[in-house]
């Protein structure tokens, strides 16, 4: 059994319809429930920020701090963590500093917050997230980066300093005589930083299939089979200098055409996830929405699985309006899955009645105007 992560207290400041909360919290699951509005999504998005990142809503900072504050929001949490108790505080100040998140550990301020990887993982189901197999591809680029991230530290840095060369090659093919010897060194850059990435991800894949395959099908929720295409296709299986001097060679001789269309044309910022539901063997976009709802839920587990076997720590784990379109059977199983996992979760819903299955495996608290109630 993997070592369970959880918060003992949360108290935030400004935070969205929040003035002010201090909440003591124990092992179990927590689950909030109250009228649309209450706060409820609000309070797992402050416990979202316990990991980096702009938190499950992805929103900016300046609208996360409470309208009517002066501009700054903090969220504290005691914790017992992958390395023992700890107290990690974050948050922004406001006004000019606003746009960069703060954190203290154990009352010293960190370097960076991806030091929170250090003390515990926290992965998310939205009902943002119900398009995620009919939107964008972007959508679902970013949905497998969040997966390798929390296993793989560095990869949020990997793709933030690729995206930033890229952004540098693309002004600078936009100049009449850009600098050969320039636009080489970002391009090799560009080809390290966007190998390693896409390698990262297709690892995360290959972990997530196995695992998939050992559990089988069986499971109220479906499996799926997961696919990334767009980028250097069929030649995984490469070693990553010649990969790299490939990708060095597809933006050489791209130059003239990705200074026509403004933008870079190949790479890894271009692949997409393709998603299948296995026992039916359909693309998951052609499935009803009961059935990506479930595949989705599928896929969460699993990943959250797969941090708990590969770190020996539960990742909290924050279901949002999970229980709202499944029958009782499903949610009943739902609940001992995610119980089964060995971590935290916090499950928002409108009504109590619809965690039932829960037992006493769970704190139940009550939600209203930004204020918490047992
Ligand atoms: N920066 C902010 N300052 C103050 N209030 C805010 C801020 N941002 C959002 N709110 C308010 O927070 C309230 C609660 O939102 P939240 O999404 O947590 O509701 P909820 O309980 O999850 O409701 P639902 O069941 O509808 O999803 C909303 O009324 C919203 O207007």
């Amino acid at each position: 059994m993997p070592h369970k992560v959880f918060l003992t207290r949360l108290k935030l400041a400004d935070f969205r319809n929040y003035a002010g909360l201090a909440l003591d919290l124990d092992e179990r699951h927590v689950v909030l429930t109250g009228e649309n509005g209450a706060g409820k999504t609000n309070l797992m998005e402050a416990v979202s920020f316990l990991s980096p990142g702009r938190g499950l809503r992805r929103a900016a900072y300046g609208d996360v701090a409470r309208v009517g504050s002066d501009g700054g929001f903090s969220v504290f949490t005691e914790l017992e963590g992958m390395d023992g108790s700890v107290e990690l505080g974050t948050g922004t100040l406001g006004g000019e500093e606003g746009q960069s998140r703060r954190l203290r550990i154990n009352g010293t301020t960190a370097k960076s917050v991806d030091e929170l990887l250090d003390h515990l993982r926290i992965l998310w189901l939205t009902p943002a997230m119900d398009g995620l197999f009919t939107g964008g591809s972007g959508d679902r680029r970013r949905f497998l980066d969040r997966l390798v991230l929390s296993l793989d530290p560095e990869h949020g840095r990997r793709a933030t300093d690729y995206e930033r060369a890229m952004r540098s090659r693309n002004k600078l093919l936009s100049e009449p005589r850009p600098d050969p010897a320039w636009l080489t060194g970002l391009e090799r850059q560009m080809a390290e930083l966007g190998v390693s990435m896409a390698h990262a991800r297709h690892e995360m894949l290959g972990l997530l299939a196995t695992l998939i395959e050992q559990n089988g099908e069986g499971s109220a929720f479906p499996a799926a089979s997961l696919a990334l295409s767009g980028f250097l296709d069929g030649e995984w299986h490469r070693p990553a200098v010649d990969l790299e001097e490939q990708y060095l060679g597809m933006l050489q001789t791209g130059r003239y055409r990705d200074a026509a269309a403004g933008r870079t044309l190949e790479g890894p910022h271009r692949s997409d996830l393709f998603i299948r539901h296995r026992a039916k063997d359909m693309e998951a976009a052609r499935c009803s929405t009961g059935e990506q709802k479930a595949l989705l839920v599928g896929l969460v587990l699993a990943h959250a699985r797969l941090v708990a076997n590969l770190t020996g720590h539960a990742p909290v784990l924050l279901l949002d309006e999970i229980a709202a379109h499944l029958d009782e059977g499903r949610r009943a199983a739902l609940f001992d899955l995610v119980d089964g996992l060995g971590g935290q979760a916090f499950m928002t819903g409108t009504d109590r009645a619809m965690f039932s299955a829960l037992g006493d495996r769970a704190r139940y608290l009550t939600v209203a105007n930004g204020a918490v109630s047992e």
